[in-house]
């Protein structure tokens, strides 16, 4: 019923809408947001109202100037009791003429590091009545009496950020195949010094150094597009299990979003910053978009879940995974290899040797970390004080185990995915596939080294591997961007766009500038003159 409602209006832009959970005093504390929904039984409303400062929505994106309903996030009271955070659909402007309804204060919050177009906002209640039905009731219900009916899962409130971040996975591949674009490109054109004095100016691209930094990029674009495919399959069928009243898999759904959105977000930001730096002097341009295109990943670090919380969240799952499995309960499908209890069998430079040895660096974290919660536990300290003393270690784990995750997925899709494909084109995926493993074992090599029976003739190989990997991408690594297929009006890019012509584009960038409307600005006159002859 209040779907009919709403979506129809929402689908057809009557309602321009936001999601308002973060305040100004929390953002991933959601039991502790302040904003408060007070259901008055007389009138069948709920009063709506912002306690304190800290208590005004802040961030929602296009909440300044752009939404005229958002969904507030809110903590229920009804017949005196608090029921907790629960989402409200509450029209804020008027539908015809925009002004803020009364009792709303609303607003933009200022200049921010990108992302320059959100119209992020605040927003303040002051005792703002809404009707009954505001409440969106799938999951709990107040009755026009006021009696709580609550949900059969209280964690289905958090259901639309478990969505957002299975969406931002597949969100890092495009902006990282937007960055790897540019960059390559961009290297492709650009020439610079003279290795060999009686030989031109080398493409940079041709620079091993640059192929190290680039390459990576391009390999994770394919890695997460593929992980985000496979996350969004999971996404689907554990949602169809929840629309059947079954949660069982809920659980391991929010484990494996939490840390692939913080590991993809990481990644993308420093990769894409990686991008930009391999441009030299023209990557700080904006006209190369590079700079965008780094605060839009950067944010996305934190935005849908702060890294280190969601990474923390997984950590919960692993060891809560480990304490089961060793009562010998069965774990869920991600997490059984926490329970290999077989030998560290001798190290292989393979695919699979490596995606194995991520597994044991997983494990053998978690196990560490869980002796020594327990270790600080038995001396007295409270679990949660044992918990914090761990956590950076939480964390590490949760990156090895996330890693564990893409490399496996990304290897078993692409292997899947090869028998149809042209045997040129299977062969250039999998060089990806072996760069993107190889990469990753000599980046966390001191983890295969304490947790594996990795050797050092294995590592030399490994580097060796490498550095083969990178001479035999480069001849495709111009047609793998191409491929991406990304439109110059899209790529928005002086340095990436298709015909090459990066000189050209950048200075008829430059003439763009108003600073360039004159010879001689007026800041000479007004300043500079007078400064020159000792008048300021
Ligand atoms: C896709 C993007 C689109 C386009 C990209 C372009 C532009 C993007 C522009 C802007 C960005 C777009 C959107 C961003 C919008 C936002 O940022 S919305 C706000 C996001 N905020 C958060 O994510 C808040 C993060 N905090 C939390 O989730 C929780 O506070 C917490 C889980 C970290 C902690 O809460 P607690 O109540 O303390 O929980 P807990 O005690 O740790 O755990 C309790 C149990 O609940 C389980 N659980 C927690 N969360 C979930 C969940 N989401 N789903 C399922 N289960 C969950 C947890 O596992 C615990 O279970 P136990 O069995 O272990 O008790
Ligand atoms: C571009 C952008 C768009 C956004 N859009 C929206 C939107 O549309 N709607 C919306 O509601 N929100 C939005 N947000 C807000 C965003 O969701 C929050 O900023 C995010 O959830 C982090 O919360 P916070 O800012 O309170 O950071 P905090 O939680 O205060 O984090 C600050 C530091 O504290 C650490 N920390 C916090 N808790 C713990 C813990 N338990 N253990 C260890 N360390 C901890 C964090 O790791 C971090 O280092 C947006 C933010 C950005 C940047």
């Amino acid at each position: 019923e209040q779907q009919e409602k709403w979506v129809p209006r929402a689908v057809n832009m009557e309602i321009i809408g936001t999601y308002a959970q973060t305040e100004l005093g929390h953002g991933t504390f959601l039991r502790g947001l302040e904003t408060t929904a007070t259901y008055d039984p007389n009138t069948e409303e709920f009063v709506l109202n912002s306690p304190t400062l800290t208590a005004y929505k802040w961030w929602p994106g296009g909440l300044a100037h752009t939404a005229n309903h958002c969904v507030v996030v809110a903590q229920l009271h009804s017949k005196g009791v608090n029921h907790g955070v629960h989402p409200f659909i509450v029209q804020i402007r008027d539908e015809d003429t925009h002004m803020p309804l009364p009792g709303v204060k609303v607003g933009e919050i200022g200049p921010k590091l990108s992302f320059s177009t959100a119209n992020n906002g605040f927003l303040g209640f002051d005792n703002f009545r809404v009707p009954r039905d505001s409440m969106l009731m799938k999951n709990a219900q107040v009755l026009k009496d006021g009696t709580y009916v609550k949900s059969r899962l209280s964690k289905l409130t958090y259901g639309t950020m478990v969505f957002i971040r299975v969406m931002i996975v597949t969100d890092m591949a495009y902006y990282l195949s937007v960055g790897a674009t540019i960059a390559i490109r961009y290297s492709a054109v650009r020439h610079q010094s003279k290795p060999k004095e009686n030989e031109p100016e080398p493409q940079i691209l041709d620079y091993v150094t640059q192929q190290h930094k680039l390459f990576i990029a391009l390999a994770s674009s394919h890695a997460f597009r593929v992980t985000g495919q496979w996350l969004w399959t999971t996404f689907v069928r554990v949602n169809k299990a929840l629309t059947s009243g079954n949660a069982d898999t809920l659980p391991e759904l929010h484990a494996v979003a939490c840390c692939l959105k913080a590991v993809t977000t990481r990644d993308a930001a420093s990769m894409v910053e990686a991008c930009r730096m391999s441009c030299g002097g023209h990557g700080y341009m904006t006209s190369s978009y590079l700079p965008i295109l780094y605060g839009i990943t950067t944010a996305a670090c934190t935005y849908e879940g702060e890294n280190t919380v969601l990474l923390l969240q997984t950590a919960r799952s692993l060891v809560k995974a480990w304490q089961k499995g060793s009562k010998g309960k069965p774990l869920s499908p991600t997490e059984a290899y926490l329970m290999d209890k077989s030998p560290v069998p001798k190290w292989e430079n393979t695919l699979d040797g490596i995606i194995a040895g991520f597994r044991r660096v997983s494990a053998g974290k978690v196990q560490d970390c869980v002796s020594k919660i327990d270790k600080l536990v038995k001396m007295g300290t409270s679990y949660e004080d044992a918990w914090n003393q761990t956590s950076v270690r939480l964390v590490a784990a949760s990156e090895a185990h996330s890693r564990a995750v893409i490399l496996a997925t990304f290897r078993a899709e692409v292997s899947r995915a090869a028998a149809a494909l042209s045997p040129p084109l299977a062969r250039v995926l999998h060089q990806l596939v072996h760069l993107y493993t190889v990469y990753w074992a000599l980046e966390r090599v001191g983890d295969l080294l304490l947790y594996t029976s990795i050797a050092e003739r294995d590592v030399q190989e490994l580097q060796q591997q490498y550095e083969d990997l990178l001479q035999k991408i480069r001849p495709n690594t111009v047609g793998l961007v191409d491929a991406f297929d990304l439109r110059d009006e899209i790529l928005n890019s002086t340095l990436g766009a298709y015909d090459g012509r990066v000189y050209e584009r950048l200075m008829e960038e430059a003439l763009k500038s108003p600073l360039n409307a004159e010879p001689v600005n007026q800041s000479f006159h007004k300043y500079l003159k007078p400064f020159m002859q000792g008048k300021l």
